[in-house]
């Protein structure tokens, strides 16, 4: 394990191979959770997760992940509760993988990695007008995570699978409908939560962080796809795999992470 994470590192995505100071930086992301550290709080709510559909807009590879873009000018889809105060819309979700299944997310449970992560990032459409201004707030965003494990088919996440070939090149754009986030949840309500940052540029310290204590399965075959696409765009000369592209662990510092499950 310990070979794997050294090797984890050195193979680390270039954006990050000089480290990028955070702005300010008393909570950034991502963290490794200590379950002996983390706090079970019952008076947190169970989270209420509603999409549609109909909002699925378009898959973009923006050279970092690939996005699954929707339509958030209606609170169609949206979650709110678990620690939320307010409603966050849905505004695209992504991932994170490894070049191989032995390392790929950017949170860990007690250092365990897994070779994925999803996140689903939403902003506070009760107190903002638009994404672009809540990624500055330190209430502005809620990004649901979701580990991925290999094992089994995921017959929902297949539709998207299929669609990434159209996407391999940096800053390629392809329709996208009809696709719901539901079917990448887990159907335990047990998540942790802290409050974090973005994990890539700006960075911002906008996040509340809310992750799913159960992983999804998704098969071997359908995780190396993901490993298809590229950083670079067409007209760059190398074609680099888009693989790694999860940030490195930050510090805790004066944070506290809370369980929704005793
Ligand atoms: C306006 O530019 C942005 C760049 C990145 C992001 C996100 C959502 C980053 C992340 O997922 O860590 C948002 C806005
Ligand atoms: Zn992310």
């Amino acid at each position: 394990a310990t070979c794997a994470y050294k090797l984890r590192h050195e193979q680390m995505h270039p954006l990050w191979q000089t480290p990028v100071e955070a702005p300010g930086g008393n909570r950034q992301s991502p963290i490794n959770i200590h379950l002996r550290d983390s706090i079970f709080d019952p008076t947190l709510q169970p989270l209420s997760i509603r999409y549609d559909a109909r909002t699925c807009r378009q898959i973009w590879n923006n050279g970092y992940s690939f996005l699954v873009e929707y339509d958030d000018s209606t609170n169609k889809s949206r979650i709110c509760g678990g620690p939320l105060v307010d409603h966050y819309r849905l505004s695209q979700f992504h991932f994170h993988w490894g070049e191989n299944n032995l390392w790929g997310s950017e949170h860990t449970v007690d250092s365990k990695v897994y070779p994925a992560e999803l996140h689903l990032v939403h902003w506070n459409a009760a107190k903002y007008t638009k994404f672009e201004e809540a990624i500055m707030e330190n209430n502005g965003l809620a990004v649901l995570a979701v580990f991925l494990k290999v094992g089994k088919r995921h017959e929902g996440l297949q539709k998207l699978v299929d669609a990434l070939p159209a996407v391999r090149h940096k800053d390629s754009v392809v329709e996208f409908t009809n696709f719901d986030p539901t079917c990448m949840l887990p159907t335990c309500p047990d998540y942790w939560t802290y409050e974090g940052s973005l994990t890539t540029p700006p960075l911002t310290e906008s996040v509340s962080w809310i992750i799913k204590k159960r992983p999804i399965e998704v098969s071997h075959d359908q995780l190396a796809v993901f490993r298809s696409l590229l950083f670079t765009s067409a007209d760059e000369q190398e074609q680099k795999s888009m693989v790694n592209n999860f940030r490195p662990q930050q510090p805790l510092m004066n944070r506290t992470v809370r369980s929704s499950f005793s």
